[in-house]
């Protein structure tokens, strides 16, 4: 592989796959082809981008850009995973970029299955669209950064299955959202739900991005929900209504600002609104 830099070179050298953030197309295709080339069992070499610009196969698509890069490399991992690409303890070489504007950095780890943390099925194996997901994820984002005239705001959003959880819970208040058909994404109902996130309660939004209703206080069953110590109420809750049922929870935290998804009783994605 002359003409890979050596570094890059010593570190795919025996690796099992080569996840690629941020191809281009020559990037990619001169690495395929200089691998493809080099006679002995060659990596899989796996593009994991927003879009495939590059005509990559295989391909991981990046729902959001996970501008922490550990969770980026888990989703890439998990996602090649998923597609049998790469399995437990292989050796996987990411070339990825850590600062913006700045060269790829290239991490090589090896896959641990005990550290798979569900990021990627948080999206992909969700009973929710990926995209309303990724809509109500930008919302408590959003939120986190801004708060509510600049205090900071605390908010629970349940997506998915929507029919039980509303079975799972009862209402605080009278449902704004009662007879209206509106959707996640849309930005007029993004002001709304940070309008309605300062009152008690969570937010109910079905697969497809309908918002069910605001106010709803959850009663899941909460025995052997496992999420970190230290969270309250409206954390255990939202993890909890995630094993009773097989939607989603993405909770903003008015006391620490962070935004956290929860998904089959267990905590699988935290970020620092700020950082985004
Ligand atoms: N079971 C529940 N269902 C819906 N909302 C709840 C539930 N329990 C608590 N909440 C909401 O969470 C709010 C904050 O509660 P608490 O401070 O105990 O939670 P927390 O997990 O520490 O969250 P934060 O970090 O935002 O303070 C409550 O005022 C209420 O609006």
């Amino acid at each position: 592989m002359a003409s890979l830099t050596d570094h890059l070179a010593e570190l795919v050298e025996d690796a099992d796959a080569v996840l690629l953030f941020s191809p281009t197309a020559s990037f990619h295709d001169r690495f395929v082809a200089e691998e493809a080339g080099d006679g002995r069992d060659a990596p899989e070499i796996v593009v994991v981008a927003p879009d495939n610009d590059v005509d990559a196969d295989p391909f991981v698509e990046l729902p959001i850009p996970f501008r922490d890069v550990r969770d980026r490399i888990r989703f890439g991992i998990e996602g090649a995973m998923e597609s049998d690409l790469v399995t437990e303890g292989d050796e996987v070489v990411c070339v990825v970029s850590v600062f913006e504007g700045e060269s790829d950095a290239v991490i090589r780890v090896t896959v641990d299955e005990t550290v798979h943390t569900g990021i990627y099925d948080l999206f992909v194996e969700s009973r929710a669209d990926p995209g309303v997901i990724r809509d109500v994820l930008e919302v408590a984002i959003e939120l986190g950064k801004k708060g509510q005239k600049g205090k900071p705001v605390g908010a629970l959003f349940v997506v998915g299955d929507a029919g039980k959880v509303m079975n799972k819970s009862r209402s605080l208040s009278y449902n704004p959202f009662e007879k209206s058909h509106v959707h996640v994404g849309d930005p007029i109902v993004n002001v709304m739900l940070k309008e309605f996130s300062r009152l008690d309660g969570a937010f109910v939004i079905s697969d497809s991005g309908k918002i069910v209703s605001a106010y709803r206080y959850l009663e899941p069953a909460a025995e052997g929900v496992d999420i970190p110590k230290g969270l309250g109420a409206r954390h255990m809750a939202g993890g909890a209504i995630t094993q009773d049922t097989n939607a989603t929870a993405i909770v903003l935290s008015e006391s620490d600002g962070l935004v956290r998804a929860f998904k089959g009783g267990r905590l699988v994605l935290e970020v620092d609104p700020e950082e985004y």
